[in-house]
């Protein structure tokens, strides 16, 4: 049996009901005219994913309810089937994907498995549903699920597959991390041979906060055979599936033999047109990109999206020389294009000449408009003001401070005045350890570099260097050593280890769960380790109070990391 499929993997945004009915009703105009019998869309498409408190409010339930509705008026007079995300609302809330077909809902299935680890909170709001779903189209049997569902073993696939579902479709809403690709992709090449299906996995594509979608929706066949779409943009795939395939290979590997009792499934029927022929099976298009050039894609994506998503043009930033600002100032213009970033030099008396030339250097590369303002008369009319309180006590972290936040200060006018969003420039490293100075360096809207490590960031400019062609970040940004340069001579070696040691042991902490003793005992200094460690416990504060980021590791500081400030455990 030949069925034309198609999955919209679009990019919605939360809370827009208009705006995200509008795409879900183009995307039903072109699976029209492209004779597809089945739609699908990501998971929870009228809302957006994640809807978080919104659906606390019952309003903002109903009015999910009447989009829902339009939805469904929108495919009379078409037998195209279509599957859409949104919340189901009766007394409690489900995570559902509703089948439309001419003008009528023909079934309701409700997420089974609601993730409640990592960034996800679902059982906060879901009730999970209670039976898996089968649409019946003669002898075609399909099963329908939602993102975590497929991710579990012995899920509502399992049933489905025992059942007789030749096709599974997955709304899904799958965030990016560094590895997530490779997980993904095997997960779902298992769950198709595994169970002799075909899957259509369609999932959501955009940044949201601190959560970036890379797409990758995918076709996976019985044999493994996988069309996947774009990463981190909007996509449209059709693809001709023959439904028999399954059946063949079920037969061939004998996978549900055996499994006589009958699954217990809700059975829905719909009648889906077929066609004749297989004419749009494309090849294998599944592809390994590099770490690199996934996370400065993903980086591009949540910071294009935040801005645009939040009405904001343009951003600005410090042009410090440094490497953080250099990278920051790079992906903003990947992301928003050179007229809309503004980098400002805000030079003291320590700032060095070399610094200076770094940042004109790469303004000049990356073709951006710059302001200059010397911070040197408000430092020293804030040290004079001060002086009669501060008395005899000697300069320190106070007057080294003050510094970072002139410069935030000085940021934040621009933002008000011309409506410009801040981008903060910390990392994960100086977010980790403290080493940024709050409502300084560390005031600003968003911080895009704040889930990557030092190490990582000398990594992406390289990658971003070799993109372009060109020493967009100069030569010298990644020669001179890391410099705060709040003091004469100051080095970030100074205050931390070596980068290569702060982030291996950062790494094994937060994204590990090691213990001290167990990163001792993985060659690293125990000195060193407890010191390390300190520092990140005794900066929760900080992180508390910083701009969000976007997450690409496994565990970001955010939504996933949820330590407490006042806290006597050490390890
Ligand atoms: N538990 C707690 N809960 C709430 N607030 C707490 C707190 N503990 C301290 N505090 C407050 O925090 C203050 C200390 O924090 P803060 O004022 O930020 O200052 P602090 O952490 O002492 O100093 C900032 C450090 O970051 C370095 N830095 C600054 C700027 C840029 C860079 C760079 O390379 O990028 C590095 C700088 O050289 C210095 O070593 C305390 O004076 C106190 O008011
Ligand atoms: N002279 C300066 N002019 C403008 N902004 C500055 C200046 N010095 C610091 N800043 C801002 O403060 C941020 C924090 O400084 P920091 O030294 O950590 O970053 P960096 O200089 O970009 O990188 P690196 O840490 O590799 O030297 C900078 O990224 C920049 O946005
Ligand atoms: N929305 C979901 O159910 C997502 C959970 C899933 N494990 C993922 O990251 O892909």
């Amino acid at each position: 049996m030949i069925i034309r499929t198609a999955m919209a993997q679009i990019n919605t945004t939360v809370g827009d009901l208009e705006g995200n009915k509008k795409i879900i009703l183009s995307s039903i105009d072109s699976a029209r005219s492209a004779g597809a019998g089945i739609l699908l869309f990501p998971e929870l498409t009228i809302t957006g994913y994640p809807p978080e408190d919104l659906l606390l409010h019952t309003g903002f339930l109903r009015d999910n309810i009447r989009v829902l509705k339009e939805v469904e008026a929108y495919t009379t007079g078409s037998d195209t089937m279509v599957v859409v995300g949104f919340v189901d609302f009766s007394l409690e809330i489900y995570n559902a994907a509703a089948i439309i077909q001419n003008g009528e809902i023909k079934g309701v299935y409700r997420k089974m498995n609601l993730p409640n680890y990592s960034v996800f909170d679902e059982r906060r709001y879901f009730t999970p549903g209670s039976r898996p779903l089968i649409i019946m189209s003669g002898s075609l049997k399909i099963g329908v699920n939602i993102c975590e569902d497929i991710w579990v073993p012995a899920g509502p696939t399992n049933d489905q597959a025992i059942a007789g579902a030749n096709l599974i479709l997955n709304l899904s809403a799958s965030p990016f991390t560094s590895t997530k690709n490779l997980t993904r992709m095997s997960l779902l090449q298992t769950r198709a041979m595994e169970y002799s299906c075909c899957m259509l996995y369609c999932n959501h594509v955009g940044g949201q906060d601190e959560l970036v979608f890379d797409g990758r929706s995918t076709a996976i066949m019985p044999d493994g055979h996988r069309i996947v779409a774009r990463s981190f943009e909007e996509d449209f795939l059709v693809i001709d599936i023959d439904t028999d395939q399954s059946t063949r290979y079920n037969l061939l590997e004998g996978k549900r033999k055996g499994y006589c009792k009958k699954a217990e499934v809700e059975e829905i029927n719909v009648i889906i047109p077929q066609r004749k022929h297989q004419e749009f099976l494309p090849e294998e298009t599944y592809r390994v990109s590099s770490e690199e050039d996934d996370l400065i894609d993903s980086l591009v994506l949540g910071l294009r999206d935040y801005t645009k998503k939040n009405g904001f043009k343009k951003v600005v930033l410090g042009l410090s020389g440094g490497m953080d600002s250099s990278l920051v100032a790079a992906l903003a213009v990947k992301a928003l294009g050179k007229e809309n970033v503004i980098g400002v030099m805000m030079p003291s008396r320590i700032t060095s000449d070399e610094s200076k030339k770094d940042a004109v250097e790469l303004a000049k590369n990356l073709g951006i408009e710059t302001f200059e303002i010397p911070i040197e008369s408000v430092f020293d009319s804030i040290n004079g003001l001060m002086r009669p309180v501060f008395s005899d006590r000697t300069h320190d972290v106070t007057e080294e401070n003050f510094q970072a936040r002139i410069r935030g200060i000085i940021l934040m006018g621009l933002s008000n005045k011309f409506g410009w969003l801040v981008l903060a420039t910390g990392n994960k490293s100086e977010m980790a350890t403290g080493y940024a100075t709050l409502y300084g360096d560390m005031a600003g809207g968003l911080a895009i570099l704040k889930d990557l490590y030092k190490t990582q960031i000398y990594r992406i400019a390289k990658r971003i260097n070799e993109q372009t062609g060109t020493e967009i970040i100069p030569r010298n940004v990644f020669l001179k050593a890391p410099t705060a340069e709040l003091r004469e001579g100051q080095k970030d070696q100074d205050s931390l280890p070596p980068y290569e040691i702060l982030d291996g042991i950062l790494r094994l902490y937060i994204e590990e769960s090691f213990s001290l003793d167990e990163i001792v005992s993985k060659g690293f200094d125990r000195e060193t380790v407890e010191y390390v460690l300190r520092l990140l416990q005794r900066s929760e504060y900080k992180r508390k109070q910083g701009a969000p980021g976007i997450k690409v590791s496994k565990r970001a500081f955010g939504k996933d990391w949820r330590m407490p400030i006042t806290n006597k455990y050490r390890d």
